[in-house]
């Protein structure tokens, strides 16, 4: 029995091209920009500081910014640039540069399982904050409020096992009972390997019937086998 769904963003309820041809290069554009204006700013040191622990001590500002430009070119799900990008959006969505997209099939979908009983949660690479932004600001309006709760990295790396028990650990729920949604296989792989229960998005391209997760086009295919 399905007691919660965790949901993975690109690629499952949001385009793959939303997020690399829209949201990547936003960042990518006023990256520079921001951080020289928000070099001083608590939050934003913090993350500056971050990036240095894990490159090399000694980088400036300047060197900090090429850095994160070169993450982002490789999309690098890093925490601290994950963090900062969110901070970026920010400024975007407010701006009413983009929305948020969604695919057509998921809010209903969503809608539908919450109203059964099923708590739903999101769990991206993508920052807690950017996650709430694009669910905020979708072209249907704000729909956060379907969601019991948002994970990112801070919870563990997607294809690590253990992020998953520490979701199941974080919502109180047997892993058993909680379905993972992703297009990723290593994503899919690692919550199957910590016991939850997984369907794999293939929103675009061939089907394989003999694929390692059970494949569903999307959301409306998935309706029936989670509301007995
Ligand atoms: C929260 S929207 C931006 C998504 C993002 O930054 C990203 O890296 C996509 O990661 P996901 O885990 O949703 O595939
Ligand atoms: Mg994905």
């Amino acid at each position: 029995m399905i007691k919660a769904i965790v949901t993975d963003i690109e690629g499952t309820t949001t385009s793959i091209s939303f997020v690399k041809d829209v949201l990547f290069p936003y960042a990518r554009a006023h990256i520079a920009e921001f951080i020289r204006q928000n070099q001083d700013d608590s939050e934003v040191k913090a993350l500056l500081q971050n990036v240095r622990d894990t490159v090399v001590a000694q980088l400036t500002v300047d060197q900090i910014i090429s850095q994160l430009i070169i993450w982002i070119d490789e999309d690098k799900k890093i925490t601290a640039l994950k963090a900062l990008q969110g901070l970026i959006w920010e400024e975007g969505y407010c701006l009413g540069a983009f929305t948020g997209h969604i695919y057509a099939d998921v809010i209903d979908n969503l809608r539908a399982w919450k109203a059964s009983g099923i708590d739903l949660y999101v769990y991206s690479s993508g920052s807690v904050q950017a996650q709430k932004l694009l669910f905020g600001h979708t072209e249907q309006g704000d729909i956060t409020a379907l969601f019991s709760g948002y994970f990112d990295t801070h919870i563990g790396a997607k294809q690590d096992r253990a992020a998953y028990s520490n979701i199941a650990e974080q919502i109180v729920c047997s892993a058993s009972n909680i379905l993972f949604l992703s297009d990723i296989k290593g994503e899919l792989d690692a919550a199957r390997s910590a016991g939850f229960k997984t369907l794999w998005l293939v929103r675009e391209g061939e089907l394989d019937a003999d694929a390692a997760h059970r494949q569903v086009r999307d959301f409306d295919q998935i309706g029936h086998l989670v509301i007995k």
